[in-house]
């Protein structure tokens, strides 16, 4: 499986100072994991230069330096060095080329925009194994292959890792692969070199400003998986100008555009929507036909994702009926408006979302409400260490809710009474209608406390995560578990049972 040197750079502009015909075992871009025979790609990085860890990778066995300049090594005579423009560039070529470009091997949807991208790849899986292809799913919540399951550092791999796992699902012969595409994955080049048959968007609101800066810049990243660099077939929600703007540039250039939208602007969208409390009822417009069913899905802004599904289901070529016949029994996907089951509830309904941005915090709140027979109570907190720019906007949004418990999510290397400090600078204390609980275990239980019968909790921003990452550690933390624990607390005990 090893190739040369000349044969992982084939297509890209680079000069080979060494032997060419040097065999590379394997591809790294962390100096601690070399090993023997591998190709080392000195990446210079937000926070160090890949290039001064060149000399730990020869140590480790590296025998290829790909660099964006010379590395002068001391006796390493035997070591080859590649100088190319853009080693991130470099890296997801050489990693497409050792593969054999595995992405050709099947039809790859690409999923990207703020929201909803990870639900959408669960829809798209569904459909297609309906349909009766053999599926894989690459994303936040994990890499499938079929019914296996891994968990991932990353929404979007680091190339290399990425190719590595486009293998092995093209050696488990699969035919429909959805991907979540995030936009530091585009920015960083994860996926150049990568085929897609289908690119689709979902949406952009505020995110990741601390990455991007401006809007406009995170915009342009998203923008990447729709112009010439990919070529396919686009599905794009036409809700927001951003969507409008990629159908503008998409269909000038001539792709093959499936637009999704609320309102008869676009060629998929709703005539009628019933929200019910665990599943909702559609009759879609679809290029002239209407299809009405129901899904086991809740929330207004799944009608959305469903759409962007229906759309895609539709460019992979499946027939209208067998993607309606598939949305009708989706598996939910895991933390995603999931209602946790205990075995004593008092009447309170508990769902855990992860929403973890103002337009989806305020979507999701509004989704509960739409479900809640009596009060909304909300918990939630904000990430360390990533945009603190949303902070306060979410804090405003919580405020929708009858009342928001502000608490920790991953603080990570941050102090979380700053974080909480933060989002209650958005926050109107007049309103009464919010308290500080740091402590997240407590937060749920002090708002299962706080609810009566027929109230709703919405539990929102960790969803299927199972760790609180505080400091440096990963503590085990899962919100379903928690509050399915602290709804039994109440009121097995208070109640004696149910
Ligand atoms: C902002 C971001 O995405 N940063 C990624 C980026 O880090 P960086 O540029 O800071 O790299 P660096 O730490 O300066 O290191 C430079 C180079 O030196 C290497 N190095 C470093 C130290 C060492 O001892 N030896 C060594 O070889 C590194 O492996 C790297 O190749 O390149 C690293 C190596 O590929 C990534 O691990 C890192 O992801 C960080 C950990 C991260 O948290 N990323 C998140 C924000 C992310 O990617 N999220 C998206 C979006 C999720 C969403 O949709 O909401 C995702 O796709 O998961
Ligand atoms: N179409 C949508 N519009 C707005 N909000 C949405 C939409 N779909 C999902 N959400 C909200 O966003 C949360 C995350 O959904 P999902 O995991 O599908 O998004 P994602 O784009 O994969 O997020 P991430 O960037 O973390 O990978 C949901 O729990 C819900 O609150
Ligand atoms: N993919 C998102 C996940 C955020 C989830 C939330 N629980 C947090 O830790 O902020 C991000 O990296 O911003
Ligand atoms: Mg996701």
């Amino acid at each position: 499986m090893a190739k040369t040197c000349a044969e992982l750079m084939a297509g890209l502009d680079c000069t080979i100072l060494g032997n060419s015909q040097e065999a590379v075992e394997g591809l790294a871009y962390r100096s601690d994991k070399v090993k023997p025979g591998d190709a080392f790609f000195c990446i210079v990085g937000l926070a160090v230069d890949g290039h001064s860890f060149a000399q730990d990778a020869i140590d480790r066995g590296a025998k290829v330096l790909v660099v964006e300049r010379k590395v002068y090594l001391a006796d390493a005579t035997d070591v080859t060095e590649i100088v190319v423009a853009d080693t991130r560039k470099a890296m997801a070529q050489a990693a497409a080329n050792f593969y054999d470009h595995p992405s050709r091997a099947f039809q790859l949807v690409g999923v990207t925009g703020t929201n909803g991208k990870t639900t959408t790849t669960y829809l798209v899986e569904h459909i297609a194994r309906v349909a009766g292809r053999r599926t894989g799913v690459i994303g936040t919540v994990g890499n499938s292959i079929g019914d296996v399951h891994e968990k991932s550092e990353h929404t979007t791999p680091e190339s290399p890792d990425l190719a590595r796992i486009l293998a092995r699902m093209r050696d488990a012969s699969c035919d429909v692969v959805a991907m979540e595409v995030s936009s530091h994955a585009l920015d960083l080049k994860r996926t150049w070199a990568v085929d897609f048959a289908v690119t689709a968007f979902t949406n952009l609101t505020q995110d990741h400003l601390d990455y991007h800066h401006t809007f406009e810049d995170y915009f342009e990243a998203k923008a990447l998986l729709f112009s010439r660099d990919y070529p396919a077939k686009r599905v794009i929600s036409v809700n927001d100008k951003w969507g409008r703007e990629l159908w503008r540039r998409c269909s000038e250039r001539g792709d093959a555009v499936i637009t999704t939208g609320m309102d008869s602007s676009a060629q998929i969208y709703p005539v009628v929507v019933e929200l019910g409390p665990r599943s909702t009822t559609v009759e879609l417009e679809v290029r002239g036909q209407r299809y009405r069913f129901s899904y086991p899905l809740v929330g207004r802004f799944n009608v959305e994702n469903v759409m962007t599904a229906f759309g895609i289901g539709l460019a992979l070529g499946f027939e209208p009926e067998v993607i309606v016949k598939a949305l009708a029994d989706v598996p939910a996907p895991p933390g995603r408006l999931q209602r946790v089951e205990a075995a004593a509830d008092g009447g309170v309904s508990v769902f855990v979302d992860y929403a973890h941005t103002p337009d989806a915090l305020e979507k999701a709140i509004s989704s509960v409400q739409a479900l809640s027979e009596g009060r909304t109570i909300v918990v939630f907190g904000c990430g360390g260490d990533r945009d603190a720019g949303k902070r306060s906007i979410m804090g405003r949004a919580a405020q929708a809710a009858d009342f928001a418990v502000v608490t920790s999510d991953n603080p990570r290397s941050e102090d979380p009474l700053a974080i909480i400090a933060d989002i209650t600078s958005g926050m109107e204390e007049g309103k009464g209608n919010f308290a500080v609980c740091p402590d997240r275990r407590e937060a749920i239980a002090s708002a299962i406390r706080m609810a009566r019968p027929g109230d709703c909790i919405l539990v929102a921003g960790k969803g299927h995560e199972d760790y609180q990452l505080v400091g440096g550690k990963t503590l085990s933390f899962d919100d379903r578990k928690v509050a399915a624990e602290e709804l039994e607390a109440a009121f097995l005990t208070s109640n004696g049972g149910e």
